[in-house]
């Protein structure tokens, strides 16, 4: 290729082709391929080669630099071709005369190429080596300076003729070329790199031996403020002069000498000068650790002797202060009473060393005593045995009793711990102190502080107690301020665990905190509830029952009355109401009968009574009547009405008299016999209806004729259940539906009374129906609610305990069922007349 117009593109292609490049041959013309290489060695100016720097830079900026940076890259070239004089590869007479044999056609293709590669490299190279002798740089002359003729030509452009086989392995050589370059260049750039890295190892090291004594001092500065801590916490009233040097000496000083810290670990905690620098700072420390040893080992001693009873050193220098051994002993005796209260070994232990000492004691008192009594009796000597010389069994004895006085103190005093230790209970040794006994009595006469406390804590007792009797008080009579308005009252009863529970590892985590209070352990703390009533597990049926009579008399004066039980399945209601199966503990239901007897019993000078009952089960939707056989039942149709004071009656079902508690208790028998009752994982006997049992009484004033209808409804829900926790299926599936459904509508009739809304839902479900005089009607009721103990059961218990909150809003307007003589006298002539009965005159 030959440029003959060195445009900055010719010339950029040209020396790229020199600068390892490779021409791309759509760039050449073939017709000039056909003839030589030629190559415009531009040989542009100093400015030229900026230019083209910075055009290129404009494309290509990294390209650009990095051709610029790499030895051999464009400018490099340029710079060099420009040093150099003309290649004197300028023809094939070169090859002529470098190799003769070559141009005469010896040798091959391969061979006469590579010969005038090596001149044209030997060329490049000349020029090189004349850079290096003459240490010529870039910017000045180069030192193969062109020859003269050739700028006296004026011309720039130099042709170099390469012959056109040359030109081929020029093509392949660049490669070559290119490559050697690369390796060259990179042993370059290792060589640099190794320096580098050299370097800064160099530096790191400098820089690490720099920075390794402060290092060390502020470890050493660290361990020094721990020390200083240390004896702090061993000698809390040392003299100001024994406290370590750090807290004088600051705690930030990192750049502290070793000379400073060999005055901190100075002898006996006093100064050294600062001359003595040799000590290495290590030695410093552990002096001073061995100086807070030696502290350490003086307060055991003086501890030790205190404990012992050796006060004869007091007044002292270096005897520890009163306060500080005091504190440090009831610390002590503390520790070792806590460990005494939870290790049982050391409970064991302790407590035959209190049996050892015990004996000790005694045998000490006893020496004493019989030393103290038997003085020496000099006259009393036998007649015949030498007489001691009575100053020496004086001496004697004096030691005797010195030797027993110290045994007994010892013995006291390790009695004295013992007991604190066992007790919690602080030494009293300060008054001993104070009186100049060494020893002292567990029960010694407390100081004027332990008397302040004792006086304030039983003050405390006191008013904690008037506190607790006067909530209770309030409570009672709060209730009974509802109880007159006509509240709905609730009572909260919580069973026992049961055995399944207990077995699968489950908890307790409700609680009856007083008589009026109910506390349920959440994952978001305690809950509280207040009832009317809490009986807590232990609460017989005896006493649930107690707190209900009340309520029969009422319904023998004649008011509405109803009692009944609501929980979960399988958490006492039935337990409550009816009781255990054989009624060894009869629950609500037979009690009441005999209640309800025993009054008729009581007034039965003043008032005719007259009792019936009837007794029902609201079975899957259905009233069934459960006097009579069930197939009878589920033939029978039983309908809930109201009479017109708004008591509700069942249509259809039998009524039974009783003229007993026995023949009530019977009826009951009978009913819950018949009672749809099964098996399911929470309970055993599982009830499967509600049962209602209506009992009127009717009782006739003997004095003025007024007759009066009491009305007691007793009614045992079935419990609430979760299908996957009952296990129920198939049939047991569909009574839980419809159970589950009734207490629902319950719900609703509740939410709608406590919020007393105007409209309230009785007609949804025939529970609601049959319930309706006993739930914001004309009734006085009682709410059980009842709850297992167990935290497997807490989510239930919480819906329950919620629930029975809310009835407890509901007001009743609970008044009596009186009519006077005149108007039951009327009544009865109007049954008569209708029933066809003559009508007796009237006297
Ligand atoms: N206070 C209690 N003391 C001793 N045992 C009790 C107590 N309460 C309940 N139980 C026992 O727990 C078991 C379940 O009680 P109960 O049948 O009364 O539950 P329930 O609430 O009526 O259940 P369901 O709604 O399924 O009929 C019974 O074996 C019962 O004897």
């Amino acid at each position: 290729m030959f440029m003959n117009s060195p445009t900055d593109e010719n010339v950029s292609l040209s020396l790229t082709f020199l600068g390892k490049k490779i021409l791309r041959s759509s760039s050449v013309a073939p017709a000039l391929k056909q003839r030589a290489w030629e190559t415009a060695a531009a040989l542009p100016s100093d400015s030229d080669v900026s230019m083209e720097t910075g055009r290129r830079a404009g494309r290509s900026r990294n390209s650009t630099a990095f051709l610029e940076e790499l030895p051999g890259s464009v400018p490099d070239l340029r710079e060099e071709v420009r040093r150099c004089p003309p290649c004197p590869v300028r023809n094939t007479h070169l090859d002529r005369d470098a190799a003769p044999a070559l141009c005469e056609g010896k040798g091959s293709w391969l061979n006469r190429s590579r010969t005038k590669w090596t001149a044209f490299r030997q060329w490049v190279k000349v020029g090189r080596r004349a850079n290096a002798v003459t240490g010529a740089r870039e910017d000045t002359q180069p030192a193969c300076a062109r020859p003269k003729d050739w700028e006296e030509d004026g011309s720039n452009d130099v042709k170099i003729f390469i012959p056109y086989d040359s030109a081929k392995l020029c093509i392949a050589q660049p490669m070559l070329l290119l490559s050697w370059q690369i390796t060259e260049d990179m042993q370059l750039m290792k060589t640099s790199h190794l320096e580098m890295v050299q370097e800064l190892e160099e530096n790191f090291q400098m820089a690490s031996k720099q920075n390794q004594v402060p290092a060390a001092l502020q470890e050493l500065q660290i361990t020094r403020l721990e020390l200083g801590k240390v004896q702090e916490m061993l000698s809390p009233a040392e003299p100001e002069e024994q406290r370590p040097l750090v807290e004088s000496s600051g705690t930030a000083q990192v750049d502290d000498t070793a000379e400073d810290l060999v005055e901190a670990g100075a002898e006996g905690g006093t100064q050294t000068p600062r001359g003595a620098a040799g000590k290495r700072p290590l030695e410093g420390a552990q002096a001073r650790l061995e100086n807070l040893k030696q502290n350490l080992y003086k307060r055991e001693r003086e501890i030790t002797q205190f404990l012992q009873g050796d006060a004869d050193g007091s007044g002292q220098e270096g005897e520890p202060t009163r306060q500080g051994c005091s504190a440090l002993l009831n610390a002590v005796i503390h520790k070792a009473h806590c460990v005494y209260v939870e290790v049982s070994e050391a409970r064991l232990l302790l407590d035959s060393m209190a049996e050892e000492n015990q004996l000790e004691l005694d045998r000490a008192r006893e020496l004493l005593e019989q030393l103290q009594t038997s003085a020496p009796q000099h006259g009393n000597a036998e007649e015949g045995t030498p007489k001691p010389e009575r100053g020496d069994t004086d001496k004697e004895h004096q030691a005797d009793l010195q030797t027993s006085q110290v045994m007994l103190q010892k013995a006291e005093i390790i009695h004295t711990a013992l007991d604190c230790i066992r007790r919690g209970t602080r030494p009293g040794l300060d008054r001993a102190w104070e009186t100049g006994h060494s020893t002292v009595e567990p029960g010694a006469e407390p100081d004027q502080d332990q008397l302040q406390l004792q006086q304030v804590r039983e003050e405390n007792k006191r008013t904690t107690e008037n506190y607790n009797s006067e909530r209770i008080m309030r409570k009672k009579y709060y209730n009974m301020v509802e109880d007159m308005k006509g509240k709905i009252r609730v009572f909260c009863r919580i069973r026992p665990m049961n055995r399944t529970e207990t077995a699968g590892g489950s908890k307790p985590v409700v609680d009856c905190v007083d008589e009026y209070s109910v506390v349920v352990e959440t994952p978001r703390g305690l809950k509280e509830f207040q009832f009317d009533k809490v009986f807590s597990t232990a609460s017989s049926q005896e006493e649930v029952f107690q707190d209900t009579s009340r309520l029969i008399q009422s319904a023998i004066d004649g008011f509405n009355v109803c009692i009944f039980s609501y929980g979960q399945t399988g958490s006492g209601k039935t337990f409550t109401m009816v009781g255990d199966k054989d009624l060894r503990n009869p629950g609500i239901m037979p009690r009441a009968f005999r209640k309800i007897f025993d009054l008729i019993q009581e007034n039965a000078s003043k008032f005719d009574f007259k009792v019936s009952a009837y007794m029902l089960e609201l079975y899957n939707d259905r009233l069934l009547d459960l006097f009579v056989s069930p197939a009878e039942a589920f033939g029978r149709k039983i309908e809930i009405k109201k009479d017109k004071k708004g008591l509700v009656f069942a249509q259809g079902a039998e009524t039974m008299a009783a003229g007993s508690a026995e023949q009530l208790l019977a009826l009951l028998e009978q009913g819950c016999a018949n009672r749809h009752i099964a098996a399911t994982k929470m309970n055993m006997e599982s009830s499967r209806s509600h049962l209602i049992i209506g009992i009127t009484i009717e009782s006739t004033n003997l004095t003025n004729g007024s007759v009066s209808y009491g009305k007691l409804s007793l009614v045992d829900l079935a419990g609430s259940e979760r299908a996957a926790k009952t296990g129920a299926k198939d049939d047991q599936l569909k009574e839980a539906n419809s159970i589950n459904k009734s207490l629902s509508a319950l719900g609703d009739v509740i939410f709608a009374l406590s919020s007393e809304q105007s409209y309230v839902p009785y007609r949804n479900n025939k529970l609601t129906q049959v319930m309706q005089d006993s739930l914001g009607g004309n009734a006085k009721t009682l709410m059980f609610v009842n709850v297992s103990p167990s935290d497997c059961n807490a989510e239930e218990t919480l819906t329950s305990l919620t629930y029975a909150t809310r009835v407890k809003a509901i007001t009743n307007s609970a008044h009596k069922n009186l009519e006077s003589k005149e108007i039951a006298h009327l009544k009865e002539i109007i049954l008569k007349l209708r029933s066809g009965q003559p009508l007796e005159e009237e006297v």
